[in-house]
């Protein structure tokens, strides 16, 4: 397996070449600078992040006794406290991470990385650390964007990054059980490469796929582009091994099990406030023979909806489901270039219609099954009242599928504020949970003047209902950037949380949720989650700073 790169300090990327590429590097083209320009009244202007060299890191405060000591446990090479190791383990991918580190801050860098390569390591590591009140952050692939990684601590203790990534092999594979067992620090890639060998796959495709961790993924309760489909990655979790300060817990029993309470769903969406997941057990599926996306268009955004709950009612949801609203249909017919996006409005326009709303939608699986299944969905689809694209349209986002963070880079180099929330409704809130954020995200970002572009798309459903990700693209108030996206972000977390929405679908809590945590799960609920952290970390060093609001 060649060895995969390493995410930049400041950005994504860099981004691996694709044969005919129109866009390299994921440079802005004519079509989408033209298109920003009128519709946000945007000024292109060079905002280039600050050299490397020039981010402010303050002096490392892990006294030498404590590094020592660590280094006594995993060896002096896996306790490092250099500048690059500490500045590629600052925070995560969120906007305001990505502005901070352009602006040249890494105030909230770790003081130092250890790097263990055993739960009995990391054991030894969190009981030491615990007892020296020192804090630790478990890092997997550093893809968080609700502030995961911050390392907040109240007692302002030490912070100490645990880098999973020794521990990213496969364990064990048990083909007859479709079970297989890795190390939390395994990127997705790594691992379809190493299921394919047997004609197995995970499935689990976020769009941070080639960067995040299996660990981080189990950490934040991800889902990912098939998860419709697949299962969420929780519902990917067989069981999983836990070590905490107060020991290591052994968690799920697959196939099944009714003893009590299930602990493994503790573990996940835990974030690391109870501890480092130090192994996986994972269920994985055979690789599918056959597969068809497709693109198809509905008039409005009302009539797609209804059109999806009908296929969720009756059970013919596609694994794959993207519906584009009207904003974001116009965006990507007008931003994209290539082949896939002239084949969609070569398509649209033959079949005499507007924008409208795109879906986007994708089966996997076996020949018979994936076209009993394209058929059934297909008459529901054209019931509701949506034209068939073709698969050009299916393909062409298939193939583009993890390029918009790549993108992003270059949309903050011109001056611009890019960022996404996303939250999850019973079908009966959705539609009130729709407006009322995007509502909030326009009325905040509008003020000072600007034009905001606020888009959305449902992107996994359920029989009960769907998640909304709202992706938002506005003029940076050079000013005052972070207030810019914090009062937004404050106003659609009110306003998504007041219409019914959940504070997050897939995302997590992080730092950047913990003020609402409470909303969502009472206050009974967050005293259940404290009592159960006090149990395993009682000195509070674990990932102190998200999750658990104060
Ligand atoms: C461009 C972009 C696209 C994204 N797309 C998606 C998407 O499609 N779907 C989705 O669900 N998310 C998405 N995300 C969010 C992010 O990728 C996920 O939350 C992912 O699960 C984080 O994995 P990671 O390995 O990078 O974890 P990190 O960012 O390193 O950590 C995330 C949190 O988990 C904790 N953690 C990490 N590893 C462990 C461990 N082994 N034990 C205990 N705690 C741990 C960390 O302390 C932190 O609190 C996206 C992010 C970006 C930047």
């Amino acid at each position: 397996m060649p060895e995969q790169p390493e995410l930049t300090i400041q950005g994504w990327g860099p981004r691996p070449a694709t044969p005919g590429d129109e866009s390299p590097d994921g440079v802005l083209t004519k079509a989408a600078r033209r298109y920003l320009t009128r519709e946000l009244g945007w000024e292109p202007r060079a905002t280039p992040p600050a050299a490397v060299e020039e981010i402010r890191l303050a002096p490392c405060r892990l006294p030498e006794e404590d590094r020592a000591a660590l280094a006594g446990l995993l060896g002096e090479d896996h306790v490092r406290t250099d500048r690059d190791a500490r500045l590629r383990r600052t925070g995560g991918k969120s906007y305001l991470d990505l502005l901070r580190r352009r602006e040249g801050d890494a105030s909230d860098a770790p003081d130092a990385v250890a790097l263990p390569g055993t739960t009995e390591e990391t054991a030894a590591l969190l009981a030491l650390c615990s007892e020296r009140g020192v804090v630790v952050v478990p890092f997997g692939g550093g893809t968080s964007v609700v502030g995961g990684l911050a390392g907040v601590d109240p007692d302002d203790r030490p912070v100490l990054a645990v880098d999973l990534s020794r521990m990213a092999s496969v364990q064990a594979l048990d083909v007859p059980s479709s079970l297989v067992t890795v190390g939390p620090g395994m990127r997705g890639p790594a691992l379809e490469q190493a299921l394919a060998r047997e004609g197995l796959t995970l499935g689990h495709l976020p769009q941070s796929w080639e960067y995040a961790t299996l660990g981080g993924y189990a950490a934040t309760r991800s889902a990912g582009q098939s998860s419709t489909g697949v299962g969420r990655f929780d519902e990917l979790v067989a069981g999983l091994t836990l070590a905490t300060p107060s020991g290591v817990l052994e968690l799920g029993h697959p196939p099944a099990s009714a003893a009590g309470p299930d602990l493994l769903g503790l573990a996940l969406g835990s974030e690391g406030t109870l501890g480092v997941i130090t192994g996986l057990t994972l269920r994985v599926r055979p690789k599918p023979t056959a597969s068809s996306y497709e693109g198809w268009s509905f008039r409005t955004w009302a009539a797609g909806l209804a059109a999806l709950q009908q296929l969720a009612r009756h059970d013919l949801l596609p694994d794959v489901v993207r519906l584009s609203d009207t904003d974001e249909t116009r965006a990507n017919l007008l931003m994209a270039a290539g082949a896939g996006a002239r084949a969609l409005r070569g398509s649209l326009r033959a079949r005499g219609r507007g924008e409208g709303c795109l879906l986007v939608v994708g089966w996997e699986g076996v020949p018979d099954l994936v076209r009993a299944r394209v058929r059934a969905a297909s008459s529901l689809l054209r019931d509701g009242g949506a034209v068939r694209l073709g698969r050009r349209v299916g393909d062409s986002w298939r193939r583009h599928r993890f390029e918009a963070p790549y993108l992003r880079d270059r949309l903050l180099d011109g001056g611009l504020l890019v960022e996404t929330l996303e939250t999850a409704a019973t079908w009966t809130a959705l539609p009130a949970v729709y407006d009322a954020t995007r509502r909030a995200l326009q009325e905040s970002l509008a003020r000072g003047g600007h034009r905001p572009l606020v888009m959305a798309h449902v992107s996994h459903g359920y029989a009960t209902g769907a998640s909304l990700y709202f992706t938002v693209i506005a003029d940076r108030d050079d000013a005052l950037p972070i207030q810019q996206w914090l009062s937004a972000k404050r106003a659609a977390t009110d306003a998504l949380l007041a219409a019914g929405g959940t504070l997050t679908h897939h995302h997590a809590v992080g730092a950047d949720h913990r003020p609402w945590l409470e909303r969502e799960v009472g206050p009974l609920g967050v005293e259940v989650l404290r009592a159960v952290k006090q149990r395993l970390d009682p000195h509070g060093v674990c990932n102190p700073g998200v999750l658990l609001p104060d």
